[in-house]
């Protein structure tokens, strides 16, 4: 057993969790990565691990005691909007059961202090200004409504029991680590940037805009971009806080700054030097117009300064992953799928 004070990241063996465990160990901390490997990989794990389901409450409690954890960070979730949409039943049952479930074993536990994946999303459609915390939380899809739905389950317990929790309301998590050894890899990748260079890489045959009728200049949606390793930086700040005895809150973490789909396609031709190949789509349903953050807030808590949040940056570093993580060229066969022959 390692000497640091144990942080059990639940999910830590997904995007954002595993590049949040290096930060950790950075900083002083030994990570317990709690993880039932749904979307995440076993290579991506740094620390301690104790494979299993947020659902499987005895799992769950032996981790606590096993590794003397002091404090929590709760990355598990499924998080794609358009899914959330066509099957809710999925995400309330494993976003908020599961968190419930993490949180009886906490309390079991006498563990109090917790910082929680929440999202953007919980803000629903705005209009077209960055959003503080006070703007009112009226998700449009059932992935954003779980994590609302969590938030005010965490801003009770902060009253009642004593569990200081922050709540990190995400924008659009992107970029890769410095190192190349980690980045955004998912079997049925739907997120924009990852889908674009698998599309550069021939990957994806099917890359699409989704809607280019929405009321922005160029008629595409328009999100703030976060890089990941800013992200985990924040993190380490908001356990710092939770580990001097702060009760923690909701607090926004983007950049304030909104690009919109077409911009980011152009981006990846600034840094690749290639063009995107793709159609237009209907919209995705869900899908809010505008989403930018007003990161004030996190600034003064958190003293919260993206430094890798710049596009080039984040395109940069997502394209170096790419290369690595799917090494084919766009020529050969998607691993798994047969190759079509051209008189086929
Ligand atoms: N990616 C984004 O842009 C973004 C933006 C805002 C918020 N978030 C939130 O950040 C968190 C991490 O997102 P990510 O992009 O790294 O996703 P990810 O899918 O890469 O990682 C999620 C991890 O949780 C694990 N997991 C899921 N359900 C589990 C369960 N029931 N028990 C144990 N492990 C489980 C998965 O195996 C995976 O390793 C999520 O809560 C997500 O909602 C993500
Ligand atoms: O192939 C694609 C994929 C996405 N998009 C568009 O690109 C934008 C960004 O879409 P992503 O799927 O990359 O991300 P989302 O904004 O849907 O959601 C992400 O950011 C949210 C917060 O802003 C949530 O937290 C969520 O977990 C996370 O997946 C959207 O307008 C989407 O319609 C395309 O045009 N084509």
């Amino acid at each position: 057993m390692s000497d640091r004070p144990a942080i059990l990241v639940t999910g830590g063996a997904g995007y954002i969790g595993s590049h949040c465990c290096r930060a950790l160990v950075a900083a002083g901390y030994h990570p317990v990565v709690y993880d039932n490997f749904s979307t995440g990989h076993p290579g991506f794990v740094t620390g301690s691990l104790v494979s299993g389901d947020l659902l499987d409450r005895a799992t769950l409690a032996g981790a606590f005691t096993q590794h003397r954890i002091v404090a929590v960070m709760h990355f598990a979730a499924f998080s794609l909007v358009g899914e959330s949409v066509v099957n809710p039943q999925k995400y309330y049952h494993n976003n908020v059961a599961g968190t419930l479930s993490l949180l009886d074993a906490m309390r079991g536990a006498g563990c109090s202090r917790l910082v929680f994946s929440s999202t953007g999303a919980v803000y629903g459609n705005a209009d077209s200004k960055a959003l503080p915390e006070t703007y009112p939380c009226e998700p449009i899809n059932p992935y954003g409504s779980s994590k609302w739905m969590i938030e005010r389950i965490l801003a009770d317990y902060r009253g009642a029991y004593g569990l200081g929790s922050f709540c990190l309301r995400y924008f659009n998590a992107s970029g890769a680590d410095a190192s190349g050894e980690i980045g955004e890899l998912r079997e049925n990748e739907t997120h924009l940037i990852p889908r674009a260079m698998m599309a550069l890489q021939g990957h994806v045959r099917d890359f699409a805009v989704f809607g280019d009728d929405y009321d922005t200049p160029d008629g595409t949606a328009i999100r703030d971009y976060i890089h990941v390793t800013d992200l985990a930086a924040a993190h380490v700040s908001a356990l710092n806080l939770l580990m001097q005895g702060h009760r923690g809150g909701a607090f926004n973490l983007g950049t304030g700054s909104g690009f919109s789909v077409r911009e980011i396609l152009a981006a990846i031709v600034a840094e690749t030097g290639r063009k995107v190949p793709h159609v237009v789509k209907p919209r995705r349903s869900g899908d809010p117009t505008y989403l930018v953050a007003d990161p004030t807030a996190a600034r003064e808590m958190l003293k919260f300064t993206p430094a890798h949040s710049d596009l080039p940056t984040i395109i940069r570093t997502a394209w170096a992953w790419h290369q690595k993580a799917h090494p084919l060229k766009a020529d050969e066969p998607v691993p798994g799928k047969a190759k079509t022959s051209p008189a086929a």
